[in-house]
């Protein structure tokens, strides 16, 4: 059932819309030749933004997510970073996992450069930069620990730090968010709001919640369930710069939040 079938585009405050860094194009994709996940995605995604792909179970969210990082091939169409091609996976793409892959026997320093390891950069260059990220994402002193000496929060920003740390232009997350409980998602939202703006990254993220969503994007993709089409692409336009708890007892925030759930509630239903 498709309850919004217009694409609605509601323009950003801002004046100048920045640059197309991802752009999708005819993108279909179908496993096990029946299960169509993917029909018809056409998306342009703009540098140093953060966009959510935002839709119920199973929609095609991930696949839309692994098929940018190059991690999975599309049926048909094509995937731009940058104006080339994506044919696999390259640097200037980074995937922090769902459950953020790191290597237990490691610690948070060697997990966080583990990135830079893999492309040859020497110990010390490496190291620096890991303790660099490891700082900015809020753990310093943390990084001759162990995986499991930290909390889902901390393994969650161990994986944001290596991410970060390949000065990769655009970061793919998978729900990093669902693995932590609700005051950690919070000040990690908040965290990323801020990390974005200095590190100017692009961001796509895969979630389930409307709020974190409403919250973090520049721009939501609405997916629609099975084949996973574009339902609504929405612009929020919400003040971020302010006090995060007064951004989210805002009216246009809350109201964004109700108009989309009133638009999902029918494929719960
Ligand atoms: N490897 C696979 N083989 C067969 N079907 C798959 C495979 N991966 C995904 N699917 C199916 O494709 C559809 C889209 O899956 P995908 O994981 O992309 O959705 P999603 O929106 O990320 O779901 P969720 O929110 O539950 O994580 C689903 O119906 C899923 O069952």
């Amino acid at each position: 059932m498709n309850i919004r079938p217009q694409l609605k585009e509601v323009p950003m405050a801002s004046n100048a819309r920045p640059e197309p860094i991802i752009e999708i194009r005819g993108i279909h994709k179908t496993y096990g030749g029946s299960v169509v996940a993917l029909k018809d995605i056409n998306l342009e995604l703009f540098r140093g933004q953060m966009t959510s792909l935002l839709g119920p179970s199973g929609c095609g969210k991930t696949t839309l997510l692994k098929i940018i990082a190059g991690l999975l091939d599309a049926d048909a169409g094509e995937v731009r970073v940058a104006g080339k091609p994506v044919t696999g996976p390259g640097p200037e793409r980074a995937f922090v996992f769902q459950d953020f892959a790191l290597m237990p026997w490691a610690s948070v320093l060697r997990n966080a450069a583990f990135g830079l390891e893999l492309r040859g950069v020497a110990k010390s260059e490496r190291e620096d930069k890991a303790r660099h990220y490891i700082r900015e994402v809020g753990l310093t002193g943390f990084e001759d620990k162990y995986p499991h000496e930290l909390s889902g929060g901390m393994r969650q920003r161990v994986g944001l730090a290596r991410a970060l740390a390949v000065d990769a232009d655009v970061l793919l997350m998978d729900e990093p968010f669902s693995a932590v409980d609700e005051q950690t998602r919070r000040k990690f939202q908040e965290d990323l709001i801020r990390l974005r703006e200095i590190e100017k990254k692009t961001f796509i993220i895969v979630t389930h919640s409307i709020e974190e969503a409403v919250y973090l994007s520049d721009r939501i993709v609405l997916l629609s369930p099975r084949p996973g089409r574009i339902s609504q692409i929405i612009d929020p336009d919400i003040p971020r710069n302010g006090d995060p708890d007064a951004i989210r007892r805002d009216s246009a925030y809350l109201d964004l939040i109700d108009d989309i759930w009133r638009g999902l509630r029918a494929y719960v239903e």
